[in-house]
């Protein structure tokens, strides 16, 4: 773990559920190489990851089983170690590729820019060769320019131990807000593609495995998961899913399951398979599949306890070579970003889901109450033209908590990593300013009857229901580690003790957790919030008939400007990008949230209470 990662809290723990293939996954990692520093169920880093994996790894082959580790992206944006890096991403593909993954694809966050799109063909396709899979994912060769798959369509592999023959395929869901140098090929078209029907048809497999930046539950995986089973009746299917950041588990039929393993390196994803056709020697005929195959899974909490308990290792045994050098890896990389800078202490938590907003806990009340009014006030437009002004940003745009104490260069990137600016369109009638917001949120029905598409699915999708964590600190780990397996003893329900966590209800039950936890509270919160700026006074919540003046600027992130623009456009205003403006000249949104943190929480080169 990082030098200063708080250690972590001993709790009582499920065992891992080993089988003939085991399987540890990740997803939805967002930069988080150095895990969480201010959260002990999350406190195990990259290199931790690193020696698990190869302790795993040396106990599967000791007794004949498989291990296959595999990463569903989304490996960049979200953490200052990737996005405060120049060039972005200047220590995330060294990091990561001391990990052997066997089994690897894109996410959308790879694919948002040009430039990352380009990392994955320059760094992570040949870094993992021949293992990272583009069944659904083209790319314009940057040397070349032509358009050619980023990586092979499909793999197939016999494993090691257990020789069990294996049609890997890697996907990403039907996302539609890439740059322009990749091509991102729908599922339901990609299956009816020659290459693919044909694969599928292949009589010699054990196991077809469906890697993707994909909701578990989605239509994508509906289809994969119907086509396949069309084609090979009895042959069983695991998938593997993400994009949601949520621990999930679906049961498709009795010889077909999905794992999602949550976000941010919180949860590593143990899945287990028995009853595999196999190998049984080179000279013998090949054993055959019992009747059912059976799936077990497990979400580990990302933190040493749980990887020395599950590795039967301990502080000393437990950390490898190159484990312990990814590790150092990390931490000089964190110093030489100046991470640990201050900016200003927050007074409080505020939260992106364990509050509901409105509310004083909430990350997003902070910034339709303060951070946003305060910043537009400041801006050319209400100090020289004495506009008024409608502020506009995404709560996806919002990744992580603010925690109360240090607000640090690190958090400031874990809060808000993008690099969108706020725009504006100036002039607009209040009457239909104000209609803006409610159609962000809710118009969606309205808008595509009028065969506009409003929200992209990741933003109109955001999760109905997801578990969260931080908990409360304790002793060290150490004192209390021989009162864990005490604590088995308690049952899942009842909270007394327990650390606040994941508490997961997949389709197998409640039993998915490594840890046992109390639970958290989830809220859901809108798609976008506003903070309105006028004649001086500041409110978040606007009625129709508010004292507005004729006119008003809407402010916005620019990452949401076609679906303003779409907004006004529904509502009778056609405004183009031409009639849009940067709002603060050259300042990203984050750049304006440090300076408001300076500004009010700053506290002179003192130290946090
Ligand atoms: N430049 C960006 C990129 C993304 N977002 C927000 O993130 C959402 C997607 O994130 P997932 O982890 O769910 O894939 C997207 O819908 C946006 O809300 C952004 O603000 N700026």
């Amino acid at each position: 773990a990082q030098p200063s990662a708080p250690s972590p809290i001993p709790a009582p723990l499920r065992p891992l559920p080993w089988g003939q293939l085991n399987f540890l996954h990740t997803t939805d990692i967002h930069g988080w190489w150095g895990g969480h520093l201010q959260e002990p169920s999350y406190s195990a880093d990259w290199g931790d990851y690193i020696s698990f994996a190869k302790h795993l790894r040396d106990r599967a082959d000791a007794e004949g089983r498989d291990l296959l580790l595999i990463d569903t992206g989304d490996r960049i944006e979200g953490n200052a170690i990737y996005d405060s890096s120049k060039p972005r991403g200047k220590f995330t593909y060294e990091i990561a590729k001391e990990q052997h993954i066997d089994l690897i694809c894109s996410g959308n966050h790879e694919l948002y820019k040009q430039e990352s799109a380009d990392g994955e063909f320059y760094h992570t396709v040949p870094d993992f060769s021949p293992n990272y899979i583009a069944s659904n994912l083209d790319i314009y060769n940057p040397k070349t320019a032509r358009l050619e798959a980023l990586a092979p369509r499909f793999k197939k592999f016999t494993t090691e131990n257990q020789g069990i023959r294996i049609l890997a395929f890697g996907f990403l869901f039907d996302f539609t807000g890439n740059a322009n140098n990749t091509v991102i090929h729908k599922v339901k078209d990609t299956v009816q593609e020659g290459w693919f029907q044909h694969a599928i048809q292949d009589k010699e497999l054990d196991l077809i495995v469906v890697i993707g930046h994909v909701d578990v539950r989605s239509d994508e995986y509906a289809t994969l998961y119907a086509t396949i089973r069309a084609a090979q009746p009895d042959i069983p299917i695991q998938f593997f899913g993400g994009h949601r950041h949520i621990r999930d588990y679906r049961i498709f039929d009795d010889k077909s399951v999905a794992i999602a393993s949550g976000r941010y390196m919180e949860t590593i994803g143990f899945m287990s398979i028995n009853g595999l056709n196999t190998r049984s020697s080179s000279h013998h005929p090949r054993k055959s599949q019992e009747p059912k195959p059976t799936f077990s899974r497990l979400y580990i909490d990302n933190n040493l306890y749980s990887l020395h308990h599950h590795s039967a290792k301990n502080l000393t045994t437990f950390p490898t070579p190159n484990g312990l050098n990814v590790t150092t890896q990390i931490n000089s990389a964190r110093h030489s970003l100046h991470l640990n800078r201050l900016y200003g202490c927050a007074p409080r938590d505020l939260w992106v889901n364990r509050a509901p907003y409105p509310h004083p806990s909430s990350i997003f009340s902070w910034l339709s109450d303060s951070m946003l009014p305060d910043t537009v006030k400041t801006s050319s437009r209400v100090q020289e033209s004495g506009k008024s002004a409608i502020a506009i940003i995404n709560t996806g745009g919002i990744r992580f908590d603010i925690f109360k104490g240090a607000f640090t260069k690190d958090t400031a990137f874990l809060v808000s990593p993008f690099t969108s600016r706020l725009r504006y369109v100036k002039d607009v009638p209040s009457q239909v300013a104000v209609r803006v917001l409610p159609l962000l949120n809710h118009g969606e029905p309205m808008m595509k009857e009028q065969g506009i598409d409003l929200a992209p699915p990741e933003v109109v999708a955001r999760k109905l229901r997801r578990q969260f964590f931080p908990e409360l600190l304790r002793p060290a780990f150490s004192k209390l580690e021989s009162n864990a397996q005490a604590q088995l003893a308690l049952s899942a329900t009842e909270h007394h003790n327990l650390i606040p966590g994941y508490t997961t209800h997949d389709d197998a039950g409640t039993d998915g957790d490594d840890t046992i936890h109390s639970p958290i509270d989830f809220f859901e919160v809108p798609n976008c919030i506003q903070a309105v700026v006028s004649q001086g006074d500041s409110k978040s919540d606007l009625a129709e008939d508010a004292s507005l003046p004729t006119h008003i600027d809407i402010v916005y992130n620019e990452f949401i400007e076609k679906w303003v623009l779409m907004a006004l456009r529904y509502l009778g205003e056609s405004y183009k990008l031409e009639d849009t403006e940067e709002y603060f000249p050259g300042k990203s949104f984050t750049q304006l949230m440090v300076e408001w943190v300076e500004k009010y929480w700053g506290v002179d080169g003192e130290e946090c209470e």
